[in-house]
């Protein structure tokens, strides 16, 4: 399964999304993130797919979560997540993304991937979580989630 990142800036109980421009969920709010690259850890694919899409330098991510997702019978993304605290530089539109802080009780739910709004509760409250998702063929129906928090992150 090709690996992925997802990490979310988190401050003052808002949390940074972008408008994705291109790829995979293009025009959905995510949180950056892209795949992992070959010799690469999945930190440091974090690392560089904040600064490349939003030109913030994260410093120590924590993983917080795992997913899964399949479209239709295909595993399609294996997604190591991780929320950060500290960063530096103010996140900037880039061709990839355009960012914006939303409050924790505002999220966007309706223009997010359909599992979003399963997890993003548990990110908010500092728990760890791993789901299994598998969507349509064409990723754009949710059909069967199966999740669980307090899940040991290491890695
Ligand atoms: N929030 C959220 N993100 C998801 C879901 N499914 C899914 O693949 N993603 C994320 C994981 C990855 O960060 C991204 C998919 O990677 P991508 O192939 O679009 O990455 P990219 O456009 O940045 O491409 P690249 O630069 O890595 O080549 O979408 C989902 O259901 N919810």
């Amino acid at each position: 399964m090709q690996p992925a990142t997802l990490c979310y800036l988190l401050r003052n109980e808002r949390v940074l999304l972008i408008r994705k421009k291109r790829g995979l969920g293009k025009g959905k709010f995510v949180g950056p993130g892209g795949k992992v690259e070959d010799g690469e850890t999945p930190i440091e694919a974090a690392v560089r797919e904040v600064e490349e899409e939003i030109c913030v330098a994260v410093n120590d991510p924590s993983k917080v979560g795992e997913f899964e997702f399949v479209f239709g019978d295909e595993p399609k993304m294996f997604v190591h997540v991780f929320r950060a605290e500290t960063f530096s530089g103010e996140p900037r539109e880039t061709v990839e993304a355009n960012p914006r802080w939303f409050d924790f009780e505002n999220v966007p739910y309706d223009e997010m991937w359909e599992d979003d709004r399963l997890w993003m509760p548990h990110l908010f409250s500092g728990e760890t979580f791993s789901g299994r998702f598998r969507f349509d063929a064409e990723g754009d129906e949710l059909l069967e989630h199966e999740l669980e928090t307090d899940i040991d992150c290491r890695t």
